[in-house]
Parts: C-alpha cells; structure tokens; sequence
C-alpha cells in the first residue's frame, strides 16, 4: 500500500522532515534530481539528448539538479528556465548557480534543439505548487513539449506533469502528457485519480530521504491508500492440503428474474472462480432451470412466490441463508414495494455478511437507516448513478468529490462502501480509503458488476475479514479485466471473460 497525500500535506511531510529528523529540504531536492536524471536516462536511446525544460519554483530546483547529474555524466542537454530568474526560490536559484558555475548556461527557451525518437523532455515546470492554469511563456513551455513528444521524444515529468492539479487529478489547459512521472517521495492524489493517473504515464515513485515517520499525524484529510499486488496477493489464505470445501465457505446469491438470469449466473459462476466452496442461488422458481444451465456447479433454491421481492420471500429466504457465511444481494432481482424491508429483515436476522447491490441498493435508497441494524457487515457496491440515488445527490456531485462523498455515507451508515468506476475506492465504515489502480474501459460493458460482487461474495466466505476482503476483491476483479483484455482486446471484452480472467489472475499468483 502506498499512503496518498494532498500538496498540502507533502509540504508539511517536507517540513517535519527539515525540522524534526534533521533532512533539510536541499537534501531533499538533490535526492530528487539525482532520480529524476537516471529516469531520463532510462528511457533516452543510445545517442539521445536532453531538454530540461525548469520553472520558477522547487520543481524547477529539481530540473536543475537533474540538468547537473546529466551533464556530469556527460549527457548532450539543453536547459531552459521559463519565467523571471529574481523570482525563483531560493533552491531553484542556488542549483541554477551550482550549473552554470561551470561554462554551461542555460538558454531561452525558443533556443533549445528539436528533439526526435531518441530524445527526452525532462518536465520540471510545476509540480505540486501549481496554482492557477498555466499562461504566456508557461503555456508555451508546454507547448514546446507537446511538440517534441509528438515528434517522437519521451517526457519525463518531475513529481507531477506540468499543468495537472495535484490534488484532484484534474488537469489545467495546456498540461503535459508524461511517459513516465517520477513521484517524490510520497505519492499525490492527482497521480493516482483519473485523469491524472494516465496523464502521468508510468508511474515512478522513488525515495528522496525523506523519514517514513514525517508522514505521521498529517493535518488535513485522511490519507487514502493506493492498493499495490503484494497487498492484494496476500489476502487469500493458503489452500492447505488436508482442506474441504467447507473449508472456503459457502455464498448464497439472491439474484436473477425472467430475462436476468445472467446477472445471477455471472455472480455465482464468479464466487465460484473466486475460490468459495460452495455456491447456491436462490430465485424465482421460473427462472432456477435457466441459471442453474450456465453451471453444474451452482446449487439452486426456488423462491416460489411470484412477482418482486417482497415479505412473502422472508421465510424461504431465511431458511436458504441457514449455516450460508455471505450473502450477496442485488443482481438482477426483480424490485418492488416491499424490496427494501425484505432486505432490512435480512439484514438484521441473517448470521452472514452481506453484500448489497444493483437493485438492491436502488431498494435500501428509501431507507437506510436498516443499514444499521444488521448483525454482520454489510458491503455496498454502487456505481456512480446508483450512488447519487443513495445520497441524493447527482451523478456529477458524486464523481467530483468521490472520495469524500465515499468516506461520508461509509462512516455515517457503518457499512464498507465500494464507489465503483475508473480508480474505484472501498471505503471501510472506520473512513479508511483504499483507490484501486486495477482495470480498464474494457470493462465498461454489462454484467462486471455482477462478477464484482461474486468475487467479494466470496472472499467474505472464506473468513478474510471485511476491510481486506472488499479492497482485495475490487483489486482482483480488475486485474481479472487486464488479464482479460489482452486476449479479447478492450472493445471486444464481456463480463463472461471476467471468468477465465480471474484464473488468470491465480496462476499469475501461482494459487
Ligand atoms: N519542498 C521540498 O522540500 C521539496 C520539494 N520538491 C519539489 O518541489 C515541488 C513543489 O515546489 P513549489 O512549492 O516551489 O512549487 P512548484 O515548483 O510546483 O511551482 C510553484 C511556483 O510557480 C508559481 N506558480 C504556480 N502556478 C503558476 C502558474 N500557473 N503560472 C506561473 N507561475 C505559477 C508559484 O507561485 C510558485 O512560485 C514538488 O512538486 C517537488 O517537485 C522536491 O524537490 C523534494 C523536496
Ligand atoms: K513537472
């Protein structure tokens, strides 16, 4: 996991750095420099050149100090400071004295070469002190880069691609588009929330010596944590050899309706490739047959009254959850009146997790103070329509403030919160937040959904507690996708595929 922090925040990382353990922000800055010079030369051919193109504050610092390491290595480069030199910081200054103490001078930026296939920008225009969009001689630096990538030369951006909004991944127009963005230190949020995070290209993080322990007890919002393979790799317990499959548990799904026994099958046929025991379904008894087709597997309980969900399922649906350890609720279920307060029922006498979604969550909406009555966790996964319908905000409220109307409702209603779409947060009812850097557009196509909440159907049976179990299974679902995607291509992939993905996903692990 790697803690996500505002500007703000990494200032005040920065200065408890200098003022408690003693590294002073120059050190800091020659840190920097020295890693952003080897990314550029990492990714620069066998006869490339340099232009570092530098700005006026501790960004441009770290140019410099990169321009110094390059030169003294004995790299071809070409430096340009953009803007005023007398209103540089006072490190900027001092590194750009430390270069030109020898014959090298930096030039107007008109003056540097054009640069081609071999070559590298090194971007150390702005990075998290970007206040306002960039303008005049700024937007023409960026131009210039713009212009030398599309000729073929990679971008190397210091901490943060000139023109994108650190703190919310939001680019300014004009803003640059890196290959590879070199994070200092710690990791910002606009590196790792869209578009930001593509923005950046590959994603470097490097240690500039700044103490783990300046990290602590940051003012400001809570640090979210990005998700990293280590973490989601260890959340499975081991499969001993002398195990059963009571031992991985076993989800009953209450999902499907005449015309959606897909969403049902998607889901079971999921917790099943997700490693669960056992897999049983409860529907409607018109519909069982049609579910059961897509999976010997798959055990089924018919629900025999007719209509939507409602009270009259109560008792069949209590017995079905009998000795089950998750519940995963929602998938193409037939909604009506009575939905929300079957599941509020369910809820508060049911002995098993449960996971609410898709129409599920549509049918909570009304009342969600039954959250709070459940006697096991309960496990949200909203997409961003179905969020706006749980807050009452809309869509566009929810998706521009995702992570704080996530860690809201998680926190007011005591439930683990999974806010789905591009870099989807689990958010634990504590307020702890977890991005996900897995997936891709590729799995913007219908019954995803339901896979995701097999998977999480199925990690909660086999006892991995809920915090990790959620962020695990969201991580998985869309690595599932990437794995997927290299057969089937983005444009062709469909949720079935999500299937193979997943095994995919565990003979990578080798599990
Ligand atoms: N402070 C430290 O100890 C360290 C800082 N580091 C670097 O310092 C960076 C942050 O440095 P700064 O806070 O100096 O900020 P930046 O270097 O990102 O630039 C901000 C400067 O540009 C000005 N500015 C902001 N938006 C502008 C615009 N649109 N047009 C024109 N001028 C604009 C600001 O007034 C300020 O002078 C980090 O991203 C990182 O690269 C690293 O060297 C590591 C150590
Ligand atoms: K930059």
């Amino acid at each position: 996991m790697q803690l996500v922090l505002t500007a703000a925040q990494m200032r005040e990382a920065e200065q408890a750095a200098e003022s408690k353990y003693g590294m002073p922000s120059a050190l800091l800055m020659e840190n920097a420099g020295r890693a952003l010079a080897e990314a550029a030369r990492s990714v620069a051919g066998p006869r490339g050149r340099f232009n570092v193109v530098c700005g006026p504050g501790n960004n441009g610092g770290d140019g410099l100090v990169a321009a110094r390491f390059l030169l003294e290595g004995g790299a071809r480069l070409a430096v340009a400071v953009v803007g005023d030199r007398a209103k540089m910081t006072a490190e900027a200054q001092r590194n750009l004295k430390a270069l030109e103490a020898t014959a090298f001078k930096a030039q107007a930026l008109e003056t540097l070469p054009e640069l081609g296939p071999e070559d590298v920008v090194v971007d150390a225009l702005f990075g998290t002190g970007l206040s306002r969009a960039p303008e005049g001689p700024f937007a023409e630096a960026i131009q210039h880069i713009e212009r030398w990538r599309g000729a073929g030369a990679k971008v190397v951006a210091a901490d943060v691609p000139s023109g994108l909004q650190s703190d919310t991944g939001e680019p300014f127009s004009p803003c640059v588009e890196a290959d590879v963005t070199v994070a200092f230190g710690l990791l910002k949020r606009g590196q790792v929330l869209e578009p930001g995070a593509s923005l950046c290209g590959e994603l470097r993080r490097v240690d500039i010596g700044l103490s783990m322990a300046a990290a602590q007890g940051l003012s400001g919002p809570v640090l979210p944590l990005l998700v990293e393979e280590a973490d989601a790799r260890g959340v499975l317990p081991p499969r001993r050899a002398d195990s059963h499959k009571g031992t991985y548990g076993h989800v009953l799904g209450v999902a499907g309706s005449r015309g959606k026994s897909g969403a049902a099958a998607l889901l079971a046929r999921a917790a099943l490739r997700a490693g669960a025991g056992l897999v049983s379904v409860a529907t409607r008894a018109e519909v069982l047959d049609a579910v059961m087709a897509h999976a010997p597997e798959i055990m089924g309980i018919p629900l025999e009254a007719s209509g939507p969900l409602g009270l009259a399922d109560l008792e069949p649906l209590l017995a079905a959850a009998e000795g089950k350890d998750a519940l995963v609720i929602g998938p193409g279920i037939p909604r009506g009146p009575e939905t929300g307060k079957l599941i509020g029922e369910l809820l508060a006498r049911v002995d098993a997790d449960v996971v609410l979604d898709a129409d599920a969550l549509n049918a909570v909406a009304t009342d969600l103070s039954i959250l709070r009555q459940a006697k096991r966790q309960v496990v949200l996964t909203p997409h961003p329509g179905e969020m706006a319908r749980l807050t009452g905000l809309s869509t566009k409220e929810v998706q521009a403030r995702r992570l704080e109307v996530a860690r809201e409702f998680a926190m007011a209603h005591g439930v683990t919160l999974v806010l789905k779409g591009t870099r989807t947060l689990t958010v634990s009812a504590e307020g702890d937040i977890y991005i996900n850097p897995t997936g891709n557009p590729g799995m913007a196509t219908g019954g995803t959904g339901d896979v995701l909440s097999g998977i999480c159907g199925a990690f909660l049976a086999q006892k991995v507690p809920v915090h990790e179990a959620i962020w695990a299974a969201v991580y998985v679902h869309g690595l599932a996708g990437d794995l997927a995607a290299r057969r089937s291509g983005q444009v062709g992939l469909i949720a079935s595929e999500l299937l193979q993905g997943l095994c995919d996903v565990w003979l990578r692990w080798d599990r």
